[in-house]
Formats: C-alpha cells, sequence, structure tokens
C-alpha cells in the first residue's frame, strides 16, 4: 500500500471511530444531562455554608451525570420502535440502525452500573438510592409505562428529571432538607410547560405514532391553557425559596426577571395566534431553567459578602 493509501484508510478509520463515539454519546442524551448536572451542583453548593467539597462534587456529578445517561440510554433502547416513527427521532444510533440494541443495552448497563456504584461507594448510599429510583422512574415507569398509558406521562414521569438537585443536595450533606424539596418541586412545576410547549409543536408527529401525549388526547386548545396554568405554578414555584428565607433577594430579582420572559412565552402560546411560539416558549423554558439555578447559586454566595 502506498503512504497516501495508508494516510487515507487510517483517517477513514479514525472517522468511523469518532462517528461511533458521536452515536454513544446521543444515547445518553448529553444537552438534557449537562442541564441537570448544573441543577445538581447548585443543589450541592446550597446544602452547605461555604464551598462544597471540590472531591465530593467531582465524584457526585460524575455518578449523577452517568446513572442519568444510563437512563437516557434505556430510553433509547426501550423507544427504539416508537423512535423509527417520529421525523424528530427517526435518525437516533438504534432506530436508524447504527447500533445494535444489544450494544445499547449493555452501554446503558454499564453506565448505569458505574455511576450507582460510583455514588454507592464514595459519596453515600442515600445519594445512590435516590439515583436509582429517578433512573428507573424514567427509564422504566416512565419510558415503558406511563409514556404509553397516559397523557399525564409527563406530570408524574418529571418526578424523575427533577431530582437532580435532591441528589446534589444529599451527595453533599448525607440528608434529605425541605430546602432541596422545594428546588425538586421548581423543577417538577416547570417539567409540564417544557415539555407540552414541544408536543403542542409536534402535535401530528405524536398522533401518526399513537403516542397519547395531552394535544393529542385533548387537543390544542385545552393543552395550551394547561401551559399558562402550569406556568403560573412554576412562578409561584420560583417565590418559595425566597418566601421561606432560603434565598435573598438578589434570586428575587433574577426570578422575577425570568418569570417575566417565560410568562410571556406562554401567554403567547395559550392566545395562540403565533404559530412559532411554541417552539420559542420550549426553547427558552431551557434557558429559563438553566439561569434560574444560576441566580440561586449567585444569590447563595452574594448573601455571605453582602
Ligand atoms: C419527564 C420530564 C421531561 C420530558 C418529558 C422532557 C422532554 C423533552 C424532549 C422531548 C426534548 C427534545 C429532545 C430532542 O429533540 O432530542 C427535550 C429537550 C431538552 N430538555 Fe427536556 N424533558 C423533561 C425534563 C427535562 C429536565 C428535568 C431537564 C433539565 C433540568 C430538561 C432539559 C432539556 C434540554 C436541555 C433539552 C434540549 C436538548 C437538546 O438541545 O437536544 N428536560 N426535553
Ligand atoms: C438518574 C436521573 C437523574 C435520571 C433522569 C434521566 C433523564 C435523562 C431524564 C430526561 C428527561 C427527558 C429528556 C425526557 C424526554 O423523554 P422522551 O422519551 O419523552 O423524549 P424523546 O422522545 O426525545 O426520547
Amino acid at each position: 500500500m502506498r503512504n497516501s493509501e495508508l494516510l487515507l484508510s487510517s483517517r477513514q478509520e479514525l472517522n468511523r471511530y469518532t462517528v461511533m463515539i458521536q452515536d454513544y454519546l446521543e444515547l445518553g442524551k448529553p444537552r438534557v444531562v449537562l442541564v441537570m448536572l448544573v441543577c445538581a451542583a447548585v443543589g450541592m453548593a446550597l446544602a452547605v455554608p461555604g464551598l462544597p467539597d471540590p472531591i465530593i462534587m467531582l465524584l457526585g456529578l460524575s455518578g449523577i451525570g452517568l446513572s442519568a445517561m444510563g437512563a437516557a440510554a434505556f430510553n433509547h433502547l426501550l423507544d427504539q420502535r416508537l423512535d423509527k416513527l417520529m421525523l424528530r427521532t427517526s435518525r437516533r444510533p438504534l432506530a436508524d440502525g447504527r447500533i445494535q440494541a444489544w450494544q445499547a443495552a449493555l452501554f446503558a448497563s454499564l453506565l448505569s452500573a458505574c455511576g450507582l456504584s460510583l455514588l454507592w461507594w464514595s459519596v453515600n448510599p442515600l445519594t445512590a438510592q435516590l439515583t436509582a429510583a429517578a433512573l428507573l422512574g424514567y427509564a422504566v415507569i416512565y419510558t415503558a409505562f406511563l409514556k404509553h398509558a397516559t397523557p399525564q406521562n409527563i406530570t408524574i414521569g418529571g418526578l424523575a428529571g427533577a431530582a437532580p438537585p435532591l441528589l446534589g443536595w444529599t451527595a453533599m450533606s448525607g440528608q434529605i432538607a425541605p430546602d432541596a424539596l422545594l428546588l425538586v418541586l421548581i423543577i417538577f412545576a416547570w417539567t409540564p410547560p417544557h415539555f407540552w410547549a414541544l408536543a403542542l409543536h409536534k402535535r401530528d408527529e405524536y398522533a401518526r405514532a399513537g403516542v397519547p401525549m395531552l394535544p393529542v388526547t385533548h387537543g390544542v386548545d385545552f393543552t395550551r391553557l394547561q401551559i399558562w396554568l402550569y406556568g403560573w405554578l412554576t412562578v409561584a414555584a420560583t417565590l418559595l425559596p425566597f418566601a421561606t428565607g432560603m434565598s435573598g433577594l438578589v434570586y428575587l430579582f433574577g426570578a422575577v426577571l425570568l418569570n417575566i420572559r417565560f410568562m410571556y412565552w406562554n401567554w403567547k402560546v395559550w392566545r395562540g395566534q403565533d404559530p412559532a411560539a411554541p417552539l420559542s416558549a420550549f426553547w427558552f423554558s431551557i434557558r429559563y431553567i438553566l439561569y434560574l439555578f444560576a441566580w440561586l447559586l449567585i444569590d447563595h454566595y452574594l448573601k455571605g459578602v453582602l
């Protein structure tokens, strides 16, 4: 083989590996997990006065992240047939046949086992148990049952996605505190407006695939109203950290600004006059939750200084 041919084939080999790594990474829904890890990190910071122990923080975030990615990979595995039916998900590695079911099962099991063991042995058993509950809640209860059974799938399944700040909190303090549950409540209330905005936009795909999401079972108008109402519930939940004295005026300032924008988009969705509003509301909901947790963190550290 000539040198140029050798170079070409090693480049092709490298490309194949890069694509394979990207496919496995995609199974773990890395962008969703990254936002969850931010929420977990804020839970860690708020659980203790001063700075959290960096070693526990690293071990805790690794364990939570690996477990959440494991749960997401199980979701890909169990949903592979459904994912083939929807345009948004049809190019996923399993749905598209780029990864085999046994490979995904092995990957999901390895990630979950590594994540949970790391938490059990190097953080604390309570965090490992709560993370295992969230993993099963999303991968099994939501994906295998609720998603196909009831339009309330995400209100109940949302509890698993809302767990990260509590997991961060227990990783650092070893106990479940009311303040940590407030943070869970915020994400729990936020999940319906977050997801139903996307479900409105993708209503026809869900209908064709036979998934009983709210806009499919109860119609578009009812879903718009629910987004508006759950939006207010989220606003109320976000005021609780200030009302209970857990966070101060800096947080309140940030939360009010974010809530104005959040309710502006939810209002646009509710009115139903702008066909682009649901997708814009969905994307804003992600920035909203990220920035809200950032404000909690800023407030926590400024409280010590101001
Ligand atoms: C059961 C609860 C939840 C449901 C049903 C849900 C649903 C969804 C769906 C269907 C997508 C689109 C995914 C895609 O196109 O690949 C999405 C995207 C996203 N979700 Fe959620 N979500 C939930 C909870 C959460 C939570 C708790 C967080 C973070 C704290 C979160 C953060 C995100 C982010 C960052 C994206 C964008 C991902 C990207 O850019 O590809 N979600 N969500
Ligand atoms: C241990 C722990 C913290 C677990 C949480 C796991 C986790 C990654 C939850 C993500 C929530 C999510 C993106 C739901 C969408 O699922 P879907 O199946 O309805 O959406 P899809 O159609 O895009 O797959």
